[in-house]
């Protein structure tokens, strides 16, 4: 067991202003950070996502993924949202990840900089779909492959499953900061998601974030969902 505490991250997807603000709100006392991605952004804005996240920190998950040039000039972009954490694909490359690192650290302050993620291999996929695109072999062996050359590269954490916790801490050590989407308290639906543990599975198995979306924003009482992740995290 490590020593890292495991902090929740609520998903707010939405393209409603007015909605993610209720559900910041309703979940803040429970959660250490709020995710908007690509449906809010590209409904609202960037104006709209820094509003929404207010004091919250804000886990900004675009998952940037072009030539390394528009990624570096994208990420330039993002000045004025104070994201404390922003992702980019794994999958773009060395190449795309270093300017990625070079655009982070020219476009925020040491003090403000966002930690700069990785993503794996998305949590929506298994060993067949993986294949399907072309990469053989099994999800865990990319997964390690796309972190080491992430960290390699430059990035700060990496966004995995909660499966694949275990082999990226004993192929990279403790060094990344692991945010692991795929979350799912017992008893509620997988939906899209194909590689999914407990809160308290992923805690166990050294998280540093879980992101968990749908479990609480499609609950009858948000504020309550959000409650029992956190209880279950701190059991
Ligand atoms: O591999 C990934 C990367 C990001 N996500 C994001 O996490 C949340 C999960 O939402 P749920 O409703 O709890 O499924 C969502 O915003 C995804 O964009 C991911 O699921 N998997």
């Amino acid at each position: 067991m490590r020593g890292r505490s495991t902090r929740l991250i609520v998903a707010l997807d939405t393209k409603d202003t007015a909605q993610a603000v209720n559900w910041r709100q309703a979940t803040a006392a429970h959660a250490g950070a709020v995710k908007l991605g690509l449906e809010f952004t590209y409904a609202s804005g960037l104006e709209a996502v820094r509003a929404v996240a207010g004091d919250s920190p804000l886990f900004l998950d675009l998952k940037l993924h072009d030539i390394p040039n528009t990624v570096a000039s994208a990420i330039g972009s993002l000045a004025g949202v104070r994201p404390a954490m922003l992702t980019i694909h794994a999958s773009g490359g060395r190449a795309m990840i270093a300017a990625a690192r070079a655009a982070v650290d020219a476009t925020f302050p040491a003090q403000a900089r966002p930690l700069l993620l990785g993503v794996t291999v998305l949590t929506s996929m298994d060993e067949a779909g993986l294949h399907e695109i072309g990469v053989p072999g099994s999800v865990k062996a990319q997964v390690i492959r796309l972190g080491r050359l992430a960290m390699e590269a430059g990035a700060d954490g990496l966004v995995c499953s909660p499966h694949e916790i275990t082999p990226l801490r004993q192929a990279l050590g403790e060094d990344p900061v692991l945010v692991v989407p795929g979350i799912r308290p017992a008893g509620s639906a997988a939906g899209d998601q194909k590689r999914i543990m407990t809160p308290a599975q992923a805690r166990a198995a050294g998280a540093d974030w879980i992101v968990v979306g749908r479990p609480i924003t499609r609950a009858a009482d948000p504020a309550a969902a959000a409650a029992a992740i956190a209880a279950e995290l701190a059991a």
